[in-house]
């Protein structure tokens, strides 16, 4: 069956962070994810995952200044020290939160980006992803990248499924994969079943959301029971991480889930 996993930094709001995993732990969900966990102790984040037998399945990469409007730095030229010192930072958090997979936000392009300024930006993504692909397979770690929508994330610089395959084959190191999120894949380009198998092979974790609020994966454009079926016949066993923020309530809106085994009280 597949796994949910529940994204800490969206359901489970109407609690401090270190309290959303009492609460997603007890509506069935046995896996969590969220943004980032450096405003907090790793160990105390740990004593909750063991406390309430949770699984940390991702996190992201610091993503630079994130309050000034950045969103992540592996395309960002001239930042490349940040980047690797990120990468160090978030491989102890991994250790310490047993996490198998990391994502490292691109980055946003100038608005004013030409065809030089994006290929500066495409040179140090590689050689950036490179890097950190490496550093993390020497950690048994996983390291994903994840094409982001436009309308969110104005100028983010990867947002096409193909253009994240291309720069995974370039990279060439087995241990970077694409974050496949179907809400912003549907957003920039539609085709979710055919881009899913295409995708299949380099697949490293997946994300949803209904489409075009972000809101319970029940309602609107996007027909998800039929593709999560479609993605367990493809072979996936890996999680689903449920990022989306929830009309009236995390619990309230859980009534989808229960297909999959999270819901009521366990
Ligand atoms: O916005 C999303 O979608 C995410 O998965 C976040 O982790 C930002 O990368
Ligand atoms: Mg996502």
């Amino acid at each position: 069956m597949i796994k949910l996993a529940a994204n800490l930094s969206m359901l489970f709001t109407e609690h401090e962070f270190l309290d959303r995993f009492s609460a997603a732990a007890e509506v069935g969900f046995k896996g969590v994810e969220y943004l980032f966990p450096y405003a907090f102790e790793a160990q105390d984040i740990r004593q909750r995952l063991d406390a309430h037998g949770l699984k940390q399945v991702l996190f992201n990469l610091p993503p630079g200044d994130w309050d000034a409007g950045e969103r992540g730095l592996a395309s960002l030229p001239g930042r490349e020290q940040e980047f690797r010192d990120s990468v160090e930072v978030a491989l102890r958090y991994a250790e310490a939160l047993d996490c198998p997979r990391l994502h490292a936000m691109a980055g946003l392009l100038p608005e004013d980006a030409d065809d030089a300024v994006y290929r500066r930006h495409h040179a140090s993504y590689i050689d950036n992803l490179r890097y950190a692909a490496e550093a993390c397979a020497s950690a048994g770690r996983t390291l994903l990248i994840e094409p982001i929508n436009g309308r969110d994330m104005p100028g983010f610089f990867l947002q096409t499924q193909q253009q994240a395959r291309d720069i995974v084959r370039e990279v060439g190191v087995d241990s970077l994969k694409v974050q496949f999120d179907l809400y912003h894949c549907q957003i920039v380009q539609g085709d979710l079943m055919h881009e899913m198998e295409a995708q299949y092979p380099q697949i490293g974790h997946v994300q949803i959301a209904g489409v075009p609020e972000r809101h319970e994966p029940d309602r609107g454009e996007v027909n998800y029971p039929q593709l999560l079926e479609h993605l367990e016949g493809l072979g996936y066993r890996g999680w689903v991480g449920c990022e989306y923020r929830p009309r009236a309530g995390t619990v309230a809106g859980l009534g989808w889930a229960s297909a999959y085994g999270i819901g009521g009280r366990t």
